[in-house]
């Protein structure tokens, strides 16, 4: 049997509170996750479930309470180098062009073609024509696009992407969506996706995982998301068998949620 590209096991991360540093909050106990490599899973729970958090478990920023981490078989020690990472903000740097920004990675691991591929993903994110713009002179959908193109030029085994979307206006969005399913069809990474949005997790997976509403949050459900490739993520959403997914999803995910609301409304 090949290895999980990432598997988190028996994961538990308990903070020391930013109110009171008295208390500790443990956000997410005893949480087990694997990817195998090439698939796509998406995380989907309430707000401040711990989403996050298991993601920079799973990239190697976060070292977990207690629990492991291993990358292709092997423990993980520090930085998840198998991985590439996409935040909800983008990590552009004001100073530098769109393709300085995307081969910078490639310049700090001494590539020595590292322009002429940046320039090369720049295209294949739709921006050919935009790489000596800098991140002011380019729209949000664009910083995005170049951002992907920033995270694919570097080739990582495992894609960790945390709501890497949710600023953008819903057309736009459904775009990159759509795109980055092209993408990940062509090269077939294994992706750990952070949502908030069912609708977007069910289109872009193969596995959706829910978490319970924090403290100790852990996985309580898990669905197959049989539907067919490729998908369009707007067309997709009408089709009779999305829509069973979708109630049977938020038939478990529904009292978490509402569950997080009211925590955060007590807190
Ligand atoms: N470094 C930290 N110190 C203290 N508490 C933390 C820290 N990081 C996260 N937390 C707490 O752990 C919980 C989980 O946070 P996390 O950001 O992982 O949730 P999330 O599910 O990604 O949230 P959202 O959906 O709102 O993005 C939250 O209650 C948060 O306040």
């Amino acid at each position: 049997m090949t290895a999980p590209a990432l598997s988190l096991q028996d994961i538990t991360c308990t903070f020391v509170s930013r109110e009171d540093k008295t208390q500790r909050y443990t956000a997410v106990r005893d949480v087990t996750l694997t990817i195998a490599p090439g698939e796509f899973v998406s995380v989907v729970g309430p707000t401040g479930c711990g989403k996050s958090t298991l993601l920079n478990v799973g990239a190697g920023l976060l070292a977990p309470s207690s629990g492991r981490v291993e990358v292709f078989g092997q423990p993980l020690a520090g930085i998840n180098t198998r991985a590439g990472y996409m935040f909800q903000a983008d990590s552009l740097m004001p100073w530098r062009t769109a393709v300085e920004n995307v081969m910078a990675g490639l310049e700090f691991r001494g590539v020595p073609d590292a322009r002429e591929q940046a320039e090369h993903w720049l295209k294949r994110v739709g921006l050919g024509g935009f790489g000596d713009r800098y991140p002011h002179q380019l729209s949000g959908g664009m910083r995005k696009r170049t951002s992907l193109a920033q995270t694919l030029v570097l080739d990582p085994d495992i894609i960790l992407m945390d709501e890497p979307f949710s600023a953008l206006d819903i057309q736009t969005r459904q775009l990159m969506e759509n795109e980055v399913l092209q993408l990940w069809a062509e090269k077939k990474k294994a992706v750990l996706f952070i949502t908030h949005d069912l609708d977007e997790a069910i289109a872009m997976s193969d596995r959706v995982v829910v978490l319970s509403a924090g403290p100790g949050s852990h996985p309580i459900g898990e669905f197959t998301i049989d539907l067919e490739r490729p998908r369009d993520v707007a067309e997709v959403r009408v089709t009779p068998r999305f829509i069973e997914l979708h109630q049977a999803i938020w038939d478990v995910l529904r009292e978490e949620v509402l569950k997080g609301y009211r925590q955060q409304l007590a807190a």
